[in-house]
Formats: C-alpha cells, structure tokens, sequence
C-alpha cells in the first residue's frame, strides 16, 4: 500500500506512575523491591496513527505517537489494574533476571561449548547520546571488548552503517555486520584464504540492489525533514535512520507524515522503530537474527550442538536475535534495559557499565578456567 494516510482513533493508555526512589535491597533483583500499589490511573488519550506507506504483502506500515513515544523494545504494561509497577517489575526481573546474577548458571551453560558472543552497538556498548556522531564507547569498553575477542569469537550487529561502527570499535578482530546484518565483514586475517591482512573481506551484502535506491531515499528525506528543528537523517548505506529524539514531541507527528510522503515512492522499502529513531530499509527478510544465523554458519556452527550463541542488545531490532536464539533452542539473548520491556531475551542487563562488567567477568573465569590460554 503506497498512499500516504492519516487516520485518528480512540484509544485507552494506562497512566503508570513513576517509581518512588526506594533503594535497593536484594542482590536477586536489582530493581527497588515492592512498595505500596499506587493503582493505575486510566485516561483516554487520542491515538493519531500515521500511515508511512508498506511493501507489497506485508500490509500498511503505521507509526503512532505512541510507539515513537515508547523507547524499544515496547514497554511492559500492566494487563489488569491490579497488577502493580513493582509487582511488574519483580515478576519481569524473575523472568529475565540480571545476567551477572545468575552468571554462574550462564557459565555452566558454555560447558564443552565454545561460546560465540554478538554484541548490538548503541545502548549496549555505548549509553544513548543525543548526537548519534559522537556516540562513543569509553576505552574501558573497548577493552572488555578487545579480551572478550580473545577467547570467544566476537560479532558487533548494528543498525549503523558498517564502516561507522567499525570507526566507534576500531577493532580489527571483530566480525562486522552493519545495516541491521545486511553489509557483514569478517576479521581481518581470520577467515582463511577469502581474507587477508589490511584488506577486508566482505562476506555478505543481500541487500546491494538496494544501495542507489537508499542513498536516493537519503537526500529526499534529507530535504523533507530539514524545516523540523532537530530532526536528523542518518545514512547507514542499505537503510537510513530518521532520528526524533532531539525534536519536540508535538512534531514527532508531523515528521512521520514527512517520511511517510517520502516513502509512498519507494513500495519496496519498510519501517522499524528503534530508539528514538524510523528505520527505513528495504523489505527482504533479513534482519539481525539472519545475521546472527548468517554469522554462526560462517564460523563452522551451522548444525552443531558446540556452540553457545549470547546476544547482548537493547533495542527492538535485537528482538529478532534473541527471537533466533529461542527458536534455535541454542544460547540466548540478553536485554540491556533498566525498565521491564517485552522480550524474547532470556536475561537482562541494566546499562552498558553492566555490560562491560559481564564482559570482564567472563574473561575472568576464561582466563581462570584455561590458565590463560587464549583462541587461536
Ligand atoms: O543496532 P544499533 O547499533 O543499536 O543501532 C541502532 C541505531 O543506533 C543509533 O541511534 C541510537 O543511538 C544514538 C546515539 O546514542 C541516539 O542518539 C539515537 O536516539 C538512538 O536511536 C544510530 O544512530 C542509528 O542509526 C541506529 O539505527
């Protein structure tokens, strides 16, 4: 469907209080612990559903205020009035609990298995900015990352384009699938006769057709958007990210509609949602957890049993990862995410400080376990 629609429905939300600043008392649940139900007080809000266009079978793609709204992956609600935002929270925490509390059954699991770890960029290894360009990770990370790779084989699997995320790790060890997978790279000098020191080669790209179509797509949202202060275009090569997190909210409508009359031209190209941000990209069934499958098979594990996939993301795309990892019946996938949120991670981590330190920890025991042997 490729006609540009704007359509006003009713709607109830559920108004959740903000949690009361108790502190925190259980080493099982990093969360303040219950308190009082404060209730939830309900109020009708007005739901403005933007239609921003749709590839041909797959329906028409909307975007509400209220998902722009929603960082992602979408917030937990609670299903009846008596459920409490605490009660939420613990019940949520019981079942994605903290990664670094129960890393001990996390290591258990890796037993006879080799461990390959994929880790999303943004709000995983580097907190959430406001300027995208500068969003940096800190040299302590990098270097979690750097002894992570040594042992276990590493992937960063990122909505940006390859080559930005390459600039922010500059790790030459890593495998590399930008785009949200569609442009994948392999280490330099690890993957036999396709790769060689200093040149890189490129693994995969299922989406190249696509490339005239996305820098075109680029410059016209480029040009629709830039009245609304704020907003920003960003290219990463096979899809371009419309960010809002820096516009007033009574535009975020308004720049949808923008996107939305740029889309209405390109019926191959789909939205997602991601932080703050309308992804759009073209519409092949490829996404991270393609990727991620993608990336096993490369690294020898196609159908074996010796192998423990961790996924660390905190954003709706990852929710394809983890999706994989379930299906697979084969590692899992953790939720970096201060707050409960829907997910298909089986664990979960508060912030990239907690990350890091799951990274070390797993060093740590490495190192522990294998008297200091590293991968060859
Ligand atoms: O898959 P990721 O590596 O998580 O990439 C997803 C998007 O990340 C970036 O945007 C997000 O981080 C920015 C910097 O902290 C923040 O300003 C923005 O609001 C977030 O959405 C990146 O700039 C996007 O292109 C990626 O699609």
């Amino acid at each position: 469907m490729t006609t540009q629609n704007v359509v006003v429905q009713e709607a109830v939300t559920m108004a959740v209080p903000p949690p009361a600043a108790v502190p925190n008392s259980s080493p099982m649940f990093p969360y303040p612990p219950p308190r009082a139900s404060p209730g939830y007080a309900r109020k009708k809000s007005f739901l403005k559903m933007v239609d921003i266009g749709g590839a041909p079978n797959s329906g028409r793609i909307f975007v509400s205020l209220e998902s722009m709204r929603a960082s992602s992956p979408t917030h937990l609600k609670a299903p009846t009035a008596l459920l409490t935002d605490d009660d939420d929270r613990l019940s949520w925490m019981r079942d994605h609990p903290s990664a670094l509390n129960m890393f001990e059954e996390i290591v258990g699991m890796s037993k006879g298995k080799q461990i390959a770890m994929f880790l999303d960029y943004d709000g995983t290894l580097s907190p959430i900015v406001d300027d995208p360009e500068v969003a940096f990770m800190s040299e302590a990370m990098r270097e979690a990352v750097r002894d992570v790779a040594q042992y276990f084989p590493t992937a960063i699997v990122s909505g940006r384009c390859k080559d930005k995320v390459f600039g922010f790790v500059q790790l030459a060890e890593l495998y590399y699938a930008g785009s949200h997978g569609m442009d994948i790279q392999g280490p330099e000098a690890s993957i036999g006769s396709k790769c060689t020191r200093g040149s890189k080669s490129v693994l995969f790209q299922p989406a190249s057709e696509f490339l005239l179509m996305i820098d075109e797509v680029y410059k016209a949202l480029v040009e629709k958007t830039k009245a609304i202060p704020g907003a920003k275009v960003e290219n990463n090569r096979f899809c371009v990210s419309v960010h809002f997190r820096c516009v007033d909210e009574k535009r975020w409508v308004g720049l949808a509609e923008q996107v939305g009359s740029v889309l209405k031209g390109y019926p191959k190209l789909r939205v997602t949602q991601g932080r703050k941000v309308l992804e759009i990209r073209p519409s092949i069934k490829w996404d991270k957890g393609k990727a991620l499958e993608f990336l096993l098979d490369s690294l020898g594990f196609a159908d074996s049993e010796d192998v423990l996939p961790v996924y660390i993301g905190d954003d709706r795309t990852d929710e394809d990862a983890f999706k994989v990892l379930r299906e697979r019946g084969q590692g899992f996938g953790i939720l970096v995410s201060k707050i409960p949120k829907d997910t298909s991670a089986s664990y979960s981590l508060r912030e990239p400080l907690e990350v890091m330190e799951f990274l070390k920890r797993l060093v740590d025991w490495k190192r522990v376990s294998t008297k200091g042997r590293a991968r060859v």
